[in-house]
């Protein structure tokens, strides 16, 4: 196989047994695994959950902190404490590690983007395994991931992977919650084409540590692969299972990725922005943008939603109000108010002042799959 970019992200529910105490032999076995991985010619990142859990075990605290800065404190104390045990695990394979640790506002704002890009790349081409966590000592609720199933989503999709492995504690995705459903129905493979109409009950997380459950692995897997990224989410304690999965065998639920957005600045449109509003299109205007490759003007805008400024990313939604694509925007919500449904020959005589003709340029729009 050549030489292909992989991330792997573990969740608590992998890295703390049912009695709370970390799980040093899946650990010992995942990093035998990525190292090995690695030996093969393999660029790999793994993003790792487990700051607050260990946080936890460290302060003897017997649930997880619900309140916010409670929460910060305990994963500043777990994170540490995470990084030696991999650190010493690695280093006892002859394998060096990095730490990168994310929030939501440094991928959106696009230097830090590409410097973290960039970063990653470098590290890989150095033979580093990077370990990426969220910064959770200082990420603030509107710029949180807020799971680590997404952050490695778009992690996959910042550095170009070919394959995403999500490690949690069940063996695949299911039709229902298989703790609550038993006889649920095990799903191996999501094509491209039936991701839309995957009928599946995703539930919330099965442990008390883990966050947002399936819900936010399949959202994990529409940024994976309408990246290109092939995802799998398979059992966590066998993490030598990634390279059977690898080498073919049937293992876990494999998500097949969709047409690749090669252009990275769409990509970080689609998935590094938090969206500020809304616009809603006619008719006209969804097809010449999701079929005629034409920019946005303001004419197509029937209705606009939310406070946003000038070079903010938006949804635009068609009239059953689904989202059809994203882009960034020429004019402040305030502006498109005053231009929505009006001719582009007009738009300096309503504002008063020559602005753009498009109220979202072609080269900044990002069409849904
Ligand atoms: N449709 C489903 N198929 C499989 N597991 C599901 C489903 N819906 C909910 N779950 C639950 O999701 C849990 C895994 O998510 P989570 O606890 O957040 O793990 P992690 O810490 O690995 O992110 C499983 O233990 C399972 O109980
Ligand atoms: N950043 C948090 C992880 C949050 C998270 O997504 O957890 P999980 O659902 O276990 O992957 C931590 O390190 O505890």
């Amino acid at each position: 196989m050549n030489p292909q970019t992989i991330v792997v992200k573990i969740g608590t529910s992998s890295l703390t047994q049912k009695n709370g105490q970390i799980a040093i032999a899946t650990i010992a076995s995942l990093v035998e695994t990525l190292t090995a991985l690695r030996q093969k010619g393999h660029r790999i990142v793994l993003v790792s959950s487990g700051a607050v859990g260990v946080g936890c075990l460290r302060l003897n605290l017997k649930e997880k902190p619900r309140k916010m800065a409670l929460k910060q404190a305990v994963a500043a104390v777990g994170q540490g404490r995470l990084m030696r045990t991999y650190d010493d695990l690695f280093n006892s394979l002859g394998q060096p590690i990095a730490q990168i640790l994310l929030t939501r506002r440094e991928l959106m704002e696009r230097n830090s983007y590409v410097n973290a890009s960039n970063t990653f790349e470098e590290l890989l081409n150095l033979g580093v395994i990077p370990i990426v966590n969220e910064n959770d000592t200082i990420a603030v609720d509107e710029l949180k991931f807020g799971d680590n199933d997404t952050l490695s989503a778009l992690v996959a999709s910042l550095i170009k992977a070919n394959w995403l492995f999500l490690l949690t504690d069940v063996d695949r995705l299911y039709s229902d919650d298989p703790r609550i459903v038993p006889n649920a129905t095990p799903i191996d493979l999501v094509s491209s084409n039936e991701f839309n109409q995957l009928q599946v009950t995703a539930g919330g997380s099965g442990s008390s540590w883990g966050t947002g459950g399936m819900a936010t692995k399949l959202a994990a897997a529409r940024i994976a692969t309408s990246s290109g990224v092939t995802m799998v989410i398979t059992q966590g304690q066998q993490p030598q299972n990634i390279l059977k999965i690898l080498d073919g065998e049937s293992l876990g639920t494999k998500f097949e990725p969709q047409t690749q957005t090669d252009n990275a600045r769409k990509r970080w449109i689609a998935y590094g922005l938090i969206p500020m509003g809304k616009l809603y299109l006619d008719d006209g205007a969804v097809t010449a943008i999701t079929q005629r490759g034409k920019s946005l003007l303001p004419a197509g805008i029937t209705n606009v939603e939310g406070e946003f400024t000038a070079g903010d990313a938006v949804q635009l939604c068609d009239r059953n109000l689904q989202e059809v694509a994203r882009g960034l925007v020429n004019y402040s919500s305030q502006e498109l108010n005053k231009v929505k449904g009006s001719h582009s020959t007009d738009i300096a005589s309503i504002l008063g002042y020559n602005a753009s003709d498009t109220a979202i340029h072609r080269d900044n729009l990002v069409i849904k799959d």
